[in-house]
């Protein structure tokens, strides 16, 4: 049977990786998103079990040291990671997996999974970046202030990935992922 493929989504918070993963997951069903386990609390928008499965630190630990995890991070106070058996079972039946996931886990799965296909998003710029920030509104100006820090040491790092998409025009960006993705090897 065909074994599956797995697929990294990294850039700064704020760059658009989850307004282009909804587009692309609308257009190819057939992608399985793979949902993260965080520690951070709900915003109002979103729902345990679709965004994230929303934990204790305690039950994020204790899947830590049971090995639960495929990767794992820290991020602007928070703890993030990648449940494995969802992913594995996927990637058995043949499915292409979505990881949207910060740089340090993205780093982690380059070094389990080198054959994962790694997509690093950028913003036109810093101050569009603190711009997109701003106008989501989820964010306190404190956790907009930790995400900015953290782009400019995330940032340098995009050449490490096999794609850099600038995520200026949407439509754009989504095209040159699709293009990635779909093209067939060779063509
Ligand atoms: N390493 C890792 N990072 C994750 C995971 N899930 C989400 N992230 C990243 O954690 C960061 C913060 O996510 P979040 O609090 O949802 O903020 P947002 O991405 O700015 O909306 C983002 O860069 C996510 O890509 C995960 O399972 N593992
Ligand atoms: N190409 C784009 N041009 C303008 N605004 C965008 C673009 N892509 C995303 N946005 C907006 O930027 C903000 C951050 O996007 P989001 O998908 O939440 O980022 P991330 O998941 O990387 O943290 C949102 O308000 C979103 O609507």
């Amino acid at each position: 049977m065909a074994i599956g493929k797995l697929i990294v989504l990294t850039g700064p918070s704020g760059v658009g990786k989850g307004t282009l993963l909804r587009s692309l997951l609308q257009r190819h069903p057939e992608l399985y998103f793979s949902v993260s386990v965080t520690t951070r609390p709900p915003r109002p928008s979103e729902t345990n079990g679709q965004h994230y499965y929303f934990v204790s630190r305690a039950e994020f630990d204790r899947m830590v040291l049971n090995n639960e995890l495929l990767e794992w991070a820290e991020f602007a106070g928070n703890c993030y990671g990648t449940p494995r058996r969802p992913v594995e079972e996927n990637i058995r039946q043949g499915r292409w997996v979505v990881l949207e996931i910060e740089l340090e886990g993205a780093r982690q799965i380059r070094q389990n999974f080198p054959e994962a296909f790694q997509i690093f998003i950028l913003p036109p710029s810093l101050l569009e970046l603190e711009y997109r920030l701003r106008s989501r509104g989820h964010d306190s100006e404190e956790s907009i202030a930790r995400r900015l820090e953290r782009a400019k040491s995330e940032i340098p790092a995009a050449h490490e990935f096999d794609i850099q998409v600038v995520n200026d025009d949407i439509e754009k960006a989504l095209e040159r992922i699709e293009e990635a993705l779909f093209t067939p090897v060779g063509v």
